[in-house]
């Protein structure tokens, strides 16, 4: 898993004055899964369009096995493939046409054995001769996935795979993508999701305004995030802001007009001084709960300098 199979480097990117990717760099492993984590905006889909050879950059350059995919996009476009945002499955066809049109497109040699194979390695094989218009969002998923699959590329492109899906189906796709992973791919996907990128990734990259602004393992991240925080909301202003000063050694950070956070490294310690200091300062607490870290929370992290 030490061989490098895709660089990105130097990547910028405008459109008109606005400067979508800022000075991208990222390297990806064979075998492994790196997520680039990022919120709406951030330059996700514009960097993918770009390693796909979809959108020419405005400098850098991103080669895939050291294959220029500017330069050769028909050679690289054999190394990948790209599953977007929008499922690129036909509606009207049902899984297993959508999957022995692919095929053939593909020039497998037997189109007939590749989408058997597949819509039984993704369990869609009961619904295999229903329109694909017919299938839940899940189904949609991972026949986009199988799909991504024909031509047996070594590197897949996933943008967003799991945005829109409810918890059962995400489950089901990420352990598609881990299975992938077993089976020696390597994965690059976009995501909003923290979560997703800390189940599924060996490496995130986070963009934010299009900057990595940080990137290492999950791990490492979520350090970055920081540890659990204790979520104190109040009954109005004036006693979030008499907290807001009375925690300052703490940092707190204020997350809604009557609720901050404050970091828990010492969890029952911390707990039990702040509420205890609220008692003697006789500032009333609405509620208080216990939370994880959150994308946002990676955000303010970051934000603060
Ligand atoms: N063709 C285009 N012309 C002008 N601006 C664009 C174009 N494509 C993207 N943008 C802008 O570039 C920025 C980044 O967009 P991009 O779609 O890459 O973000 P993203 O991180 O993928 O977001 P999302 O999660 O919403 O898809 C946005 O401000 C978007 O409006």
């Amino acid at each position: 898993m030490n061989t490098t199979i895709l660089e990105i480097k130097n990547v910028r990117k405008s459109f008109k004055d606005k400067e979508v990717l800022k000075d991208v760099n990222i390297t990806v492993k064979k075998g492994s899964v790196y997520a680039l984590l990022g919120a709406n905006g951030a330059g996700k889909s514009t960097l993918l369009k770009i390693v796909t050879g979809l959108l020419n950059c405005d400098n850098g350059k991103v080669t895939i096995k050291n294959i220029d995919v500017a330069d050769n996009p028909v050679l690289a476009q054999k190394l990948f493939s790209f599953s977007s945002q929008t499922t690129t499955v036909d509606g009207v066809l049902t899984g297993y046409e959508n999957l022995h049109l692919i095929a053939k497109l593909r020039q497998e040699r037997n189109p007939r054995k590749v989408a058997e194979n597949l819509l039984d390695k993704f369990e869609l094989t009961e619904a295999k001769d229903k329109a694909v218009s017919t299938y839940s969002g899940g189904m949609r998923r991972r026949l986009d996935l199988a799909m991504s699959l024909v031509g047996s590329p070594e590197i897949i492109f996933l943008d967003e795979p799991t945005t829109g899906l409810d918890p059962k189906s995400r489950q089901e796709l990420w352990d598609t993508i881990k299975e992938m992973k077993s089976q020696g791919k390597t994965i690059l996907l976009t995501t909003q999701y923290l979560e997703e990128a800390d189940y599924l990734a060996d490496q995130i990259g986070f963009l934010r305004e299009g900057e990595i602004v940080a990137n290492g393992t999950p791990d490492e991240m979520k350090r970055l995030a920081g540890a659990d925080k204790l979520l104190l909301v109040f009954n109005n202003h004036h006693n979030t802001e008499r907290a807001l000063k009375l925690f300052e050694f703490y940092y707190p950070i204020k997350r809604a007009d009557c609720e901050i956070s404050i970091d828990l490294d010492e969890e029952i310690e911390t707990t039990l001084t702040v509420l205890n200091a609220l008692t003697t300062e006789k500032i009333e607490l609405k509620t208080f709960k216990m939370i994880t870290p959150t994308l946002d929370d990676v955000f303010m992290t970051l934000t603060k300098g």
